[in-house]
Formats: C-alpha cells, structure tokens, sequence
C-alpha cells in the first residue's frame, strides 16, 4: 500500500496542480470535493491533507467549509489561499474581504523558521531575510491567526501570508505553491508530503498504469468499447492504456475525412493494427465529409459540418458491435478545465472545437475517460512507459477537422492535395536542422504547419509568368496552447522551406510566414 495525500477541491481553477505536483513528488494523492463527510475523512487513511484554493469568500455564511475531522485525526494539514482562509476560520482566526486585491508576482518574507520552510528560499536581503518569489491570486486575507499559530510569511499588503501550528502539523500560505510562477513551490509540496507527512517516494508511473488498467477493468466489465483513434498524443495513449486493460474489448475507429497529414492514415495503421495489435477500423468518409463541405466557407460553419460527421461515423461503426457500451476519449485536464470555465464564466466562443464531447443523447454510450487528471507532459510520459514509439508521443498536436481549418474558405480536394504536399515539405526541414544540444526546431516548437490561402499572385519561373496560390507557414511555441509566441525560426531554414514548397509543389508560387502571437491572433487560422 502506498501512503497518500488526499485534496480537497474548493472549486479552484488549479486544484488539479497540486494533484500533479504530489505526483512529481513521487507520491500517491487524490481530489475530492470539499464536502466529503467527517466520516470519510476517518476512513480514508490518509497521510496529510491539502485544501485547495477556492472562488468563495469564507466572510460569507453559507460557503464551503473542510469537514471538521480533517483538524481532528491527527494528520498534517495544508491550507492554500482559500484553503489557509477556511483554515483560519474554523480554527478560531480571523478572515476579513481585503481592501487590496493582489494578483499575480509577489515577494514574500519567510518568518519563524518553521520545519516547513527552513532553507527554502529564493534570496536573501541584505538584513538577513530569506525571500520566496510567489504567485498569489486572493481578495480575502487572515486578519488573526487561530490560537497555537505563529507566522511563517509575510508581505508588505498581507502581513499573514502564511501560518503554521507546528505542535499539529498545520500549516497554510495564502499564496499558490502549486503553480510554477511560485519558484520554490515544488520544493515546498515536496517537503509538506515527505517530511512533515512522512510518504515515501515510492509512486512511479508504471504504479500509475497499474492502478488506471485495474479501474478501467472495474468500469467496463465484459462491455465493448470504442474509441476515436486520431493518431494524435492523447487518443493514441489513451487506446494504448485501454488495450492494455481490456485488449479485444476495445475497437479504434479511425476517421480518414480526407483532411489528414500526408501519409497519415497508413501511420496510424501500421501503428496500431500492425504493431501495437489494437482492433482499429480505418473508415474511409472521404467522400462524406467533403461532399458535405462543398461550398461551405464560413469557418464556423465547416466546424460544425465535421463534428457531425464524425458522430454520424463512430455511431454507424458502435452500432455494428455487439455490445458496445463506451465511447472512450483523449480526454485530458485541460479540456476539463476550458469547458468548465466555459459553463461558469459564459464566455464568447472563440472557436467550436469539433470535440466528441458534445455526443448527441440517442448514441446511448457512457464515456471512458482514462486520461482526464493529466496534463500533455504526463500523457507523454505516459505513452512513453505504455511503449509507444518516442516520434509518436511527441509529436505535435494536429486538430480533429484537420486540414479543414488550414484550408481557408471553401475546402476542395485540390487544396488538400496541395496543402499535404508544402506542409510534409515544412515538417520534413523542420526535423532535418539539428543545434548544439541535439535538438531540431521540431522539437522546440510546439506546434508547426502549412496554411493554404486560397489567393492567386503573380511569379515568374523559368521566364515564363505564373498565377498560382499561396501558403503561409505557422510555428508557435507555448506551455498551454492557450497563449502562444511565434517562432523566431531562422531566415535560411525558412528560405529553404520556401524555395522546395516553390520547386516541388506545382501549384503554389508563394510563401510567406506567419508573425502573429496568440493573442490577438489564434494558433489555427480558422
Ligand atoms: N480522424 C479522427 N478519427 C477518429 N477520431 C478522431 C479523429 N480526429 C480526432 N478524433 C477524436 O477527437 C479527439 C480530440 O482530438 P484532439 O486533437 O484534441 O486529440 P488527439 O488527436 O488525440 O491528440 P493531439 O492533441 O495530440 O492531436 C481525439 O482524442 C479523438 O478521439
Ligand atoms: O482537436 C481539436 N479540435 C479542434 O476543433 C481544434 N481547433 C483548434 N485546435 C487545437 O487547439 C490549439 C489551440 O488552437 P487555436 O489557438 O487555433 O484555438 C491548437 O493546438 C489547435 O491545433 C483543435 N483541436
Ligand atoms: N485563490 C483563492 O483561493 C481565492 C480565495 C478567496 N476567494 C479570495 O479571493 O481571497
Ligand atoms: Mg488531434
């Protein structure tokens, strides 16, 4: 048995952080909701507690509180922002709506040389003090601490920014650890989980992979499942980790919709079906997807048209099955986050992702979601241990209407056609450069591709005139995909990418690149 921390979520947007940073320190933990009983909380077993940050204000009647047991079982408590503000109160402090709200960088004082953070700093005054560089995000702030607390940190507008009853093992900051503008926070999770809580490091990923095919196996019994393969990071792990659970219960359907990379499909096959032995039916909706398109050009419009077809495509195919219960998804975390900050917050749709996650009620199958508490980098790391090949795990992402928002306005095969030739062209160079490290401009963007702009401009090629279309080319890098730089690419390796596309690609007589951020601009150009 491992020994775990158990979290509990105020409804924070980066709760699943702090899941993911007691992972990278090598132990076990879990996220419940912040109104599991006084009764589970006995039961549970675990080894510390961690309460998350949270929207509400605890100067609120009526607004979350930690059942009282997590004080009373005797195991070391974590309190982050809302977390510590919860803590205090309930605790007999004091919480008061702060006058200044502070968001973002701050410099906090480490105070009282707690076990907690005793030589953790990231620099020292000339007066002596030890400083952490932090993130915070609050309004509220403790104005008392309760009875047995002494300080631990403070800033110049929150003078208790952080709290410790080191008799119990509480401790609390009303700053955020758990993300990484917080420079020590990883070094400050680690110590709460291993020192003060006394876990062991001993939770790996192949443990992870244990403990995910045991509850897949659970979940699905003796179903049939299916799932949409896209050759993509996180559809392809998650197929890998299902087989692994259930092997010849599960189908892959993988969509050619005509608007797939060059050579793409025969990939995806010789990946699966050959190698990895996964049931994978390669279903040909070339004709249904552009038939369907045809004359289409508005971008949201086209979206649409491609999210349908890809449900009319999985429920033809789950109907063919016996038993076909599940329809499993590469879901993962950040998915999970954006659509539920979409639900709250009713923000503009920027653009409708052609995500099966929007299944019509009469496909009548429950969703397997193995991958929905992990970030990219895990997933990767994940594919990696399942033994997926390395090129294959890490390769970029590509969206679910493909070419079809790379195409701009009216998708017509001969567009396709050509696109697939210049962007194979951009990735191959892209792969080919090679820096001291030993690393190429593939692996240090985050994303690159062709866009083919449906404009005629005038060249001249071997004296004779030409009118022909466009290309642009796009690498960006980013963390999250969510904001985004572009790529300073070199000048020569983007001339060579333009004299081939040029030379070999009959049909477009001009290149040129892509220099906008996201924001204003978005990744995809459509
Ligand atoms: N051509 C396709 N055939 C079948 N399913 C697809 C296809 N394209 C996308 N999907 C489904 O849509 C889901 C979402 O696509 P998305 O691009 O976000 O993930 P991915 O393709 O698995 O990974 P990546 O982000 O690396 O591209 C996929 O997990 C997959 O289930
Ligand atoms: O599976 C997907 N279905 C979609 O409909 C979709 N639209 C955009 N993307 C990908 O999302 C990231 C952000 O893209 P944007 O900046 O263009 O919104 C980039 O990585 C895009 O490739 C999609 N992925
Ligand atoms: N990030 C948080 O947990 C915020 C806590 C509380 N809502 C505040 O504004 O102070
Ligand atoms: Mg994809």
């Amino acid at each position: 048995m491992h020994s775990k921390i158990l979290i509990l979520d105020f409804g924070s947007q980066v709760t699943q952080l702090i899941a993911r940073r007691v992972r990278e320190a090598g132990v076990f933990s879990e996220v419940y909701p912040y109104d599991v009983s006084d009764e589970f909380i006995r039961n549970y077993g675990a080894a510390g507690i961690i309460l998350s940050g949270g929207p509400n204000s605890v100067t609120e009647g009526d607004t979350p509180r930690a059942p009282q047991a997590v004080f009373e079982i005797g195991v070391p408590v974590f309190g982050i922002c809302y977390g510590m503000q919860t803590m205090a109160e309930q605790l007999g402090g004091k919480v008061e709506m702060g006058h200044v709200r502070e968001f973002g960088y701050a410099e906090v004082r480490a105070r009282g040389h707690t076990a907690l953070l005793k030589d953790i700093s990231d620099f020292t005054t000339p007066e002596g003090h030890g400083m952490l560089k932090v993130w915070m995000s609050h309004g509220d702030k403790v104005n008392d601490m309760p009875p047995g607390f002494k300080l631990m940190a403070s800033t110049p507008n929150c003078p208790i920014a952080g709290m410790a009853d080191e008799e119990r093992k509480f401790y609390a900051f009303q700053f955020h650890p758990e993300v990484t503008h917080t420079v020590q926070g990883q070094a400050i999770l680690t110590r709460f989980v291993t020192e003060i809580c006394g876990c062991k490091q001993d939770w790996n990923m192949p443990d992870y992979i244990a403990e995910a095919v045991e509850a897949i196996r659970q979940q699905v019994g003796s179903d049939e499942v299916i799932l949409g393969l896209s050759g993509g990071v996180d559809s392809s792990v998650a197929a890998a980790l299902i087989h692994r659970a259930i092997g010849d219960q599960l189908t892959c359907v993988f969509v050619d919709h005509g608007l797939l990379r060059l050579d793409e499909g025969k990939m995806v096959m010789e990946m699966f079906a050959n190698n990895l032995g996964v049931k994978v039916i390669h279903v040909d909706a070339t004709q249904q997807f552009m038939g369907h398109l045809a004359g289409v050009t508005d971008p949201e419009a086209k979206r649409k048209i491609i999210g349908r077809e890809f449900v009319e495509v999985f429920h033809a195919e789950s109907d063919k099955l016996k038993n076909a219960k599940w329809l499993a998804q590469g879901t993962i975390y950040p998915d999970v986050i954006e659509s539920a900050g979409k639900g709250k917050k009713a923000a503009h749709t920027i653009k409708s992702h052609h995500n099966v996650g929007g299944l019509p009620e009469t496909l009548n199958l429950k969703l397997l979601e193995p991958l929905r508490e992990l970030f990219k980098d895990e997933v990767r790391k994940l594919g990696v241990a399942l033994g997926l090949p390395h090129a294959m795990v890490y390769r970029h992402p590509f969206p679910g209407p493909g070419l079809g928002v790379r195409i701009l306005g009216e998708v017509k095969k001969e567009f396709a056609d050509l696109l697939r030739r210049a962007d194979a062209i951009f990735i191959e160079e892209l792969r080919n450069t090679k820096d001291e490290q030993g690393q190429s401009w593939y692996d240090k963007t985050s994303q690159a591709f062709a866009v083919f702009l449906p404009v005629k401009s005038v060249g001249v090629m071997g004296d004779g005139r030409t009118y022909e279309y466009v290309v642009a080319l796009r690498a960006v890098q980013t963390q999250d995909f969510m904001t985004a730089h572009w790529a300073h690419l070199p000048h020569e390796l983007l001339g060579q990418v333009s004299n081939r596309i040029i030379n070999e690609v009959r049909g477009i007589n001009r290149v040129v690149y892509d220099i906008s951020g996201k924001p204003p601009a978005t990744i995809e150009w459509e």
